[in-house]
């Protein structure tokens, strides 16, 4: 029994679980032991949590493994001739020859250990949740290195957690702490083998490279392999069609979309997400054929990438170029078969969601299926290429598809359609071509009801005799500007003026936007906040309809737009802000709208302000735009500047949370909390 664990293995921590251990644990379910860690957890009875945390990690894998092994080996079944033309028959055929060949396998193999728990449970798991425990529980300890390999091999999964971020840098400046003990536990080989890649690639090795970049590959496919298998989990949700195909659907769809989730999970390297990532491995390729003059394989890597990116106009540029040399023809313009079919099988997918969408689109919230699953956005400029010679050219074949926007109706293509994401309960409702600009996105839900009334209210307490002083008029003399930073709203807290969980949300809310554009845009690099300001413009009883001032003039966030139309990336402009967002919330004030507008002040696109809705946008001269006069009534928003740049991240983020969260330290049991968890 795992209730009555010898203490003695507590010593022994993590590494090298013995044969017997295995044994012992055999029988006990991988979300028992993520839950007893848990308990031990709250209990702070840390070596506990760490034993726990560890058997769970690996019982998951060991039974990950299995599952995956015993799905392989029953895939194929044959059906009996006697089946013939009666389709649904056969298949159901297959299928249940399928069902009883992995029972049966699950059962030899895996014993009393085969049960998964919920799916949620799952999640967790797959997302490395045992890590962000064990990190905290390894701390208590005094094991350094073991919470610093926990946090780092945590935070792979979990970018933007910024709390576990700032952990690391926490470690990296204790003295003890060693570079090589960031090291992520769970790395897989090819991670390793297509960084190898990539470090011989960078010293011009190429013999070394293809060698890694090619096994990096077959270990990406079966990797990925593994992770579409492991969405044939089990459901705990009751089902509630009672047709019989209406629930095989549904069951289906969240089969397809924990499928989609793969190519995300695979894209995660050194704490980066990297867009393209399967593409991009035939991008190098190709360029590494060329440097070994191994031409067959430069037009088969050419090739591939093209299935993936068809009009990118790098590589079809290469692609031409190669065609004037004697050595190349058409017909060695051939698809990796591989690459192929994973891009027909993801392609196939994403049809059928398309379809379920169109037809059930109330019941599932399915985003970004417009685009292809590989969330294009312009084509990876890093990889080098044979003839470097269009660099300027590429940048002009750039503006002119912005232009087309301006100035067409119909543009040449979908580029609204390359991005995709999901938040839970957030809807896209306005994309690039909408609003007539590239970098430009509106979607609805990313607060409710209830916290944009909280957040209007905390507004509130930054003004109401707090002293926070200064021109009430900043921008119209029509109306008061008022304000409160996320320290200020902190500090506020600390006095007692607004509630801890009022000033927790307003930090939660603008994460919550952060990560909504960053994933929107697909970032390729972290984004910080530099600046973050809840405000209200409030019009005067004396302001008139007949105003022709705006509440916000026509600027770029990041350049200081001139009268000539020039926009100098020079002080006083915040230069070193790169995207800008603002998540309005309220309606039910006159006036008031955002709006995208030309040099001349002539409106693009609008953007009329409510609840929930955010807008963002990338914060140079590319998106002029200002707010039109709030003719009556009070607007308020929580306005968001970010950077790429770490040197300005705004401290009082880390400021505001720590604040805060000694405040609640001082008024909850703590024990029971999860400090370091951020919404
Ligand atoms: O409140 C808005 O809608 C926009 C404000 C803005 O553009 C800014 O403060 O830079
Ligand atoms: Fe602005």
């Amino acid at each position: 029994e795992i209730a009555s664990f010898a203490p003695t293995l507590v010593e022994q921590h993590a590494e090298g679980t013995s044969q017997e251990e295995l044994q012992e644990l055999l029988g006990t379910p991988y979300f028992e032991l993520y839950s007893k860690g848990k308990d031990a957890y709250l209990d702070e009875e840390w070596d506990r949590c760490v034993w726990f945390m560890e058997k769970a990690v690996m019982v998951h894998k060991h039974v990950a493994e299995h599952k995956f092994r015993c799905r392989q080996r029953c895939f194929n079944q044959s059906v009996e001739p006697s089946f013939n033309g009666h389709s649904t028959l056969q298949m159901m055929r297959k299928f249940m020859k399928r069902a009883a060949c992995n029972d049966r396998c699950e059962q030899d193999r895996l014993d009393g250990m085969r049960w998964e728990g919920v799916n949620e449970i799952q999640d967790e798991m797959d997302a490395r949740f045992p890590y962000d425990y064990m990190q905290l529980c390894y701390y208590k300890l005094g094991d350094l290195q073991k919470a610093a390999g926990s946090a780092y091999t945590f935070l792979q999964m979990n970018l933007n957690h910024n709390i576990m971020r700032t952990n690391i840098a926490f470690y990296r400046q204790i003295e003890a702490v060693q570079q090589e003990w960031f090291r992520d536990r769970e790395k897989n080989d090819w991670k390793h083998k297509f960084m190898d890649g990539m470090d011989h690639y960078l010293m011009n090795q190429f013999e070394d490279a293809r060698d890694s970049l090619e096994a990096a590959l077959e270990l990406w496919y079966e990797e990925y392999e593994k992770c579409r298998s492991s969405c044939e989990r089990p459901n705990n949700m009751v089902i509630k069609k009672n047709d019989l195909w209406l629930s095989l659907t549904d069951r289906y769809v969240e089969l397809l979309l924990c499928r989609r989730n793969c190519i995300v999970r695979m894209s995660h390297i050194e704490g980066r997400f990297v867009e393209q990532l399967l593409a991009n491995m035939f991008h190098y390729l190709q360029y590494v054929y060329f440097q070994l003059k191994d031409y067959p394989n430069v037009m088969r890597n050419a090739a591939t990438y093209l299935i993936f990116y068809p009009t990118d106009p790098m590589m079809t540029q290469n692609v031409d170029y190669f065609l004037t040399l004697p050595w190349a023809s058409e017909d060695m313009l051939e698809v990796r078969p591989k690459a192929a079919a994973v891009y027909e099988v993801v392609e196939l997918e994403r049809k059928l969601l398309l379809d379920i969408q169109q037809n059930f689109g109330d019941e599932y919230v399915i985003d970004g299926l417009q685009g292809n699953a590989w969330y294009q956005d312009e084509p990876n400029a890093s990889p080098p290429r044979p003839n470097e010679e269009e660099e300027e050219e590429e940048e002009e074949e750039e503006e002119e598809i912005v232009e087309e926007w301006e100035e067409k109706v119909e543009p040449r293509v979908t580029r609204d359609a390359r991005y995709g994401y999901n938040m839970p309960g957030v809807t896209l409702v306005k994309g690039p071509r909408d609003l007539k600009g590239p970098k430009r996105m509106v979607a609805d839900g990313v607060a409710s009801e209830e916290e944009c009334k909280m957040l209007s209210h905390l507004a509130k307490g930054g003004t109401e005799g707090n002293g926070y002083e200064g021109d009430k008029h900043v921008h119209t003399e029509f109306e008061r500007f008022d304000g409160l930073t996320v320290l200020q709203a902190a500090e506020l807290a600390k006095r007692g003026r607004v509630s801890v969980d009022h000033a927790e949300m307003y930090l939660n809310l603008s994460n919550k936007a952060r990560r909504y554009v960053h994933g929107y845009f697909h970032m390729k690099h972290q984004l910080f906040f530099t600046y973050t300001h809840l405000v209200c413009r409030t019009a005067e009883p004396y302001s008139t309809d007949d105003r022709t001032d705006l509440s916000h003039p026509i600027h770029a966030d990041n350049c200081h737009l001139l009268a000539d139309g020039s926009c100098p990336k020079k002080l006083p402009a915040f230069t070193w802000r790169d995207w800008s967002a603002i998540l309005y919330l309220n309606d039910g004030f006159k006036g008031g709208e955002f709006i995208f507008a030309h040099k001349n002040e002539s409106v693009q696109s609008s953007v009329q302000p409510k609840c929930g809705r955010l807008v963002g946008f990338s914060a140079g001269e590319e998106n002029l735009h200002g707010v039109k006069a709030v003719l009556k009534g009070r607007r308020c928003a929580l306005a968001m500047w970010y950077t790429m740049d770490e040197r300005y991240n705004e401290v009082e983020h880390y400021q505001a949370r720590k604040l805060l969260q000694n405040l609640k330290k001082h008024s909850t049991k703590p024990s029971k909390e999860r400090p370091k968890e951020e919404l």
